[in-house]
């Protein structure tokens, strides 16, 4: 069942095209990582797809519905940006109104349950509170929103360590009571990736990667050992980093190993260790780079 489509999705700001011919489906009721790095498009993505902006071409469906402008689209997603300003005069438990109002499925209890656990007091106006007390108030919302799409972009700043864990348990502990499609943009990859079920990589506004995480567990890895021995595994296969220390190499792979090859590895003893998804990211994306300056040059 599809939560979102969009197909040739793009977006241009004048002559800045931040989205480029974007197409994937987002299925309901699944863990989405969104990642990139700065710039890639993934802000105006999340802002097309909640209805603030329209796209200069492509279409975007929301549980059928085109989003901009659509209330009936829209009360089916929340979404908690970065920084989220909430009138600085409105009280906590003015915010809570407020969402309790715009979203059907509004779990007061819950929210009142997740202010306790953050140590956010209702009475108190928002620029009595701290950043990470502001961004704490944000995840409250979206978590007792209940919206059938729940996204956060980067929704944890200036929560510390301590706060961003308590968000993460919140987060696996919902999705697994509540299940509905929940949508996380973030830099702190490696943080959160166990929480992801699908990872959506988006580069210079183009579709770098959309892969399940098992998957990716199997076709991103690391090949160690002997020079020779780890070349001679990893040959035939997208080589996407490579270390070497003295007599020993370690080659990043992207691709998949057969039973034969995997076999082949022991015997010579090579180790295959997974990659890190924030690894592959920064792997692929200076890959993409290297490639464009190939271009360019010829
Ligand atoms: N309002 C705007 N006017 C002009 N250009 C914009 C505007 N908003 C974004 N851009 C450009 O569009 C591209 C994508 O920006 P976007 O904010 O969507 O990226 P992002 O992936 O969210 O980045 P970050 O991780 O830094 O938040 C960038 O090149 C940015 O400069």
């Amino acid at each position: 069942m599809k939560a979102i489509e969009c197909r040739g999705l793009t977006k241009k700001y004048g002559t800045q095209t931040a989205l480029d011919d974007l197409s994937f489906v987002i299925e309901k009721n699944k863990f989405y990582g969104l990642l990139g790095r700065n710039g890639a498009g993934k802000t105006t993505l999340l802002h097309i797809l909640n209805g603030e902006l329209s796209q200069s071409s492509g279409t975007i469906l929301v549980d059928g519905e085109a989003p901009y402008e659509n209330r009936n689209a829209l009360q089916k997603v929340c979404f908690i940006k970065e920084g989220q300003s909430f009138k600085k005069v409105a009280r906590v438990e003015d915010v809570c109104l407020v969402a309790s109002i715009f979203y059907p499925n509004w779990d007061q209890d819950f929210a009142e349950e997740l202010l306790e656990t953050f140590n956010l007091n209702l009475k108190k106006s928002v620029k009595e509170l701290s950043k990470g007390m502001e961004s704490a108030l944000g995840v409250t919302v979206g978590l007792a929103s209940r919206a059938p799409i729940t996204i956060f972009d980067e929704p944890y700043i200036g929560m510390d360590a301590v706060a961003r864990q308590k968000f993460y348990d919140l987060l696996l502990e919902e999705y697994t009571e509540c299940p509905r499609t929940f949508i996380l943009s973030t830099h702190l990859i490696d943080e959160v990736s166990k929480l992801f079920e699908e990872v959506i990589m988006i580069d210079q506004g183009k579709l770098l990667l959309h892969k399940n995480v098992e998957q990716l567990r199997e076709e991103a890895f690391y090949l160690s050992g002997e020079i020779k021995a780890v070349e001679s595994i990893g040959a035939n296969k997208k080589i996407i980093s490579k270390e070497i220390f003295g007599q020993s190499n370690t080659l990043g792979v992207y691709g998949r190993l057969s039973d034969e090859e995997r076999k082949k590895a022991i015997q010579l003893n090579v180790s295959i260790e997974h990659m890190p998804l924030q690894k592959l990211m920064i792997y692929l994306t200076s890959l993409k780079e290297k490639e464009k300056h190939k271009d360019a040059k010829h």
